[in-house]
């Protein structure tokens, strides 16, 4: 028997008043895998994001996840559930040291209590030094753990890129979407991203669903595809099928697909 996906996507859309901005969507994802999402600029892929993580309610459809319909379910409870998201412009506590920043990550789930940290009893203390050496841990998986105590608004950009990707992390999520990564890194960044993408997905047991416009890049790190254009899924395959699909070329016409 074919195991349950573990995002499944049933003809969901939503509307803003006349535009019908995403439809009919369909959508599987299978534990481990690393899926892209690609599509023109406007085509819907960061509303489709958003739907998946509860900053929209679809106005069709129903969208699933370990079998459980997230549809109005708000973002904290679907951070909860285990999808974990970054964002096309950095959204980090920008006032916060880096470390900090990955620490509201987890706090939620931290085990001491409020009332602890309030009083700054020694549950508290356990707690703290405990979230100090998980944080670190991550910190470290990005190569940020020397910039633990700066303000990350004075990271430089690729590196306040890893310390989102290292936020979504530590929520402990066993969906990552990742919302164009790579946007502004250079070739040498971008390249070790994508190797570090793979990596966490190894290490975390992850599902990750990738945005990204450089297309060479999505066909060399994604296993399968999907294609949203004008708000619908044009197609899906493997990175082969992708590139030599004709409705593809037609809606990158003018853009190179390589
Ligand atoms: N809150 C909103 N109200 C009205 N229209 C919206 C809203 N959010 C998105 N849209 C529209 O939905 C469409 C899809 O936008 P979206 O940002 O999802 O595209 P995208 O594929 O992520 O584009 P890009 O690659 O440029 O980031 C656009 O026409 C956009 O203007």
């Amino acid at each position: 028997m074919e195991q349950q996906p573990l995002l499944k996507v049933d003809n969901a859309g939503i509307r803003f008043g006349g535009l019908r901005a995403v439809a009919d969507v369909e959508m599987e994802l299978h534990a481990g895998e690393l899926v892209g999402l690609i599509g023109p600029n406007g085509a819907g892929k960061t509303t489709f994001f958003n739907l998946l993580t509860g900053v929209y309610v679809p106005t069709e459809g129903s969208i699933f996840f370990n079998g459980e319909k997230l549809n109005k379910l708000p973002p904290y409870k679907i951070t909860r559930r285990g999808v974990s998201r970054t964002f096309q412009n950095i959204r980090l506590f920008g006032e916060l040291s880096v470390i900090d920043n990955v620490k509201v990550a987890y706090h939620s789930q931290a085990k001491h209590s409020i009332a602890s940290s309030i009083f700054r009893m020694p549950g508290h203390f356990s707690g703290e030094k405990e979230m100090d050496h998980k944080a670190l841990d991550f910190l470290k998986i990005f190569a940020l753990e020397s910039f633990k105590d700066e303000k990350a608004k004075n990271l430089p950009y690729g590196q306040q890129r890893r310390l989102e990707i290292a936020r979504a992390l530590a929520a402990n999520p066993k969906l990552l979407l990742l919302d164009e990564p790579a946007a502004g890194m250079n070739p040498q960044e971008t390249r070790d991203l994508m190797k570090l993408i793979s990596l966490i997905r190894e290490r975390f047991d992850l599902t990750v669903l990738l945005i990204e416009h450089d297309m060479p890049l999505v066909m060399g790190v994604c296993e399968r595809i999907y294609v949203l254009d004008h708000g619908q899924m044009i197609a899906q395959g493997t990175p082969d099928e992708i590139r030599n699909n004709p409705k593809v070329i037609e809606a990158y016409l003018g853009e190179e697909v390589s």
